[in-house]
């Protein structure tokens, strides 16, 4: 039996983190045990993928209370978690993962210190690192009822032809996937004829990662260029879209991966279903619509080079945002762990109302 493709490694106090820079041709673990190293990790896309980066932020800031000298009231205590928690939220700025997980955390420090005056500053640090470690199992099981949930989208009757973008899959998460984590469940319930990848440049999430996943659990699979998306759909007659979310605002707005708005646009000319597959941490109610989400904007040589190689022209400018914003009316459903958010009789999203029944 191979080994689950981790993105996160985390046992006995010391996390790892699989440097995805290496990816398809080296598979190197390199500790990640304080927060300078979660953030330089995060930075540096060595790990990604919404879930992904909350996760190792929030296991970094654990190992490096785990090993802090116990000198700190307290007071003190409270103070530098929370000083770590907002460096590590300057890491990069476009999925609401890691800002909300920075959040409940200090809900949680707060509200422990405020209930017990006289609480240890030792058991502060346990329960800061026990709800980082629970944060793993949490992401995996959320993930597994996306897949079960995205993979009830789909006809019963038939197999599936389904396309993908960018990497949402194990290496995104702590495991299973989100978007990926459908094209599991489809495939595991024997649902799916087939997958396409696209490469998603330019940091070719697809090609180094996404066809590494499916290639690696024997997924029948295709990687296409981003640029054949429309052809794809008209050539090969796809089922759906699933893609994942870097955040998903109140009205059902989507950041995600540069490209997913192209994609939404073709599957609506060829009428083929689009979903958007994102867990909980990834839904941003304090933001009406997309044109309030910060769309982060990475190097230049990200496109001007692979591995090193310079691809265009010297001198050349260029514009890199890392993500774009899918407007709800292209969206057909956005699955979750909860369920599937439908559109009302007005083709809206009401997410709030969505999340207020099912977190009753
Ligand atoms: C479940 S991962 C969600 C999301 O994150 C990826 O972005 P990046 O690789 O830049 O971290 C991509 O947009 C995925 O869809």
């Amino acid at each position: 039996m191979k080994p689950n493709l981790e993105a996160i490694k985390y046992k006995n106090n010391k996390l790892e983190i699989l440097n995805q820079l290496l990816l398809p041709d080296s598979f190197v673990y390199e500790d990640c045990i304080s927060v300078e190293q979660g953030w330089q990790s995060i930075h540096q896309m060595k790990v990604r993928g919404a879930p992904a980066i909350a996760i190792t932020a929030a296991l970094s800031l654990a190992c490096e209370l785990y090993h802090l000298e116990d000198k700190y009231s307290v007071t003190g205590l409270k103070k530098y978690i929370f000083d770590k928690l907002d460096y590590l939220c300057t890491s990069r700025p476009t999925a609401v993962n890691l800002f909300k997980m920075s959040d409940q955390m200090k809900s949680l420090i707060e509200n422990v210190v405020n209930k017990d005056k006289e609480i240890d500053p030792k058991k502060l640090k346990q329960i800061f690192i026990e709800n980082a470690e629970n944060l793993l199992e949490k992401d995996i099981s959320d993930n597994k009822a996306i897949g079960q949930f995205g993979s009830e989208c789909f006809p019963l009757n038939k197999k599936i032809k389904i396309l993908t973008h960018c990497n949402t899959g194990s290496l995104a998460t702590s495991g299973y996937g989100t978007a990926l984590g459908i094209i599991r469940s489809l495939h595991s319930n024997n649902k799916l004829e087939h997958a396409y990848a696209t490469e998603t440049r330019p940091y070719n999430q697809g090609a180094r990662l996404t066809a590494f996943e499916l290639v690696y659990e024997n997924i029948p699979s295709t990687l296409i260029t981003d640029s054949m998306v429309s052809f794809l759909m008209k050539e090969k007659g796809i089922d759906g879209v699933v893609v994942g979310a870097d955040r998903v605002v109140a009205n059902g707005d989507t950041a995600n991966k540069i490209g997913t708005y192209q994609l939404a646009i073709a599957a609506a000319y060829h009428n083929v279903p689009f979903y958007v597959a994102a867990p909980i941490t990834s839904i941003d109610c304090t933001k009406n619509n997309g044109s309030e989400i910060h769309i982060e904007e990475r190097p230049k040589h990200e496109l001007t080079h692979i591995n090193g190689i310079q691809i265009a022209a010297k001198g050349i400018d260029v514009w890199n945002p890392s993500f774009d914003i899918t407007p709800a009316k292209l969206i057909t459903g956005i699955v979750t762990e909860l369920g599937v958010i439908p559109k009302n009789l007005d083709g809206e999203f009401n997410i709030k109302e969505f999340l207020l029944k099912k977190q009753k």
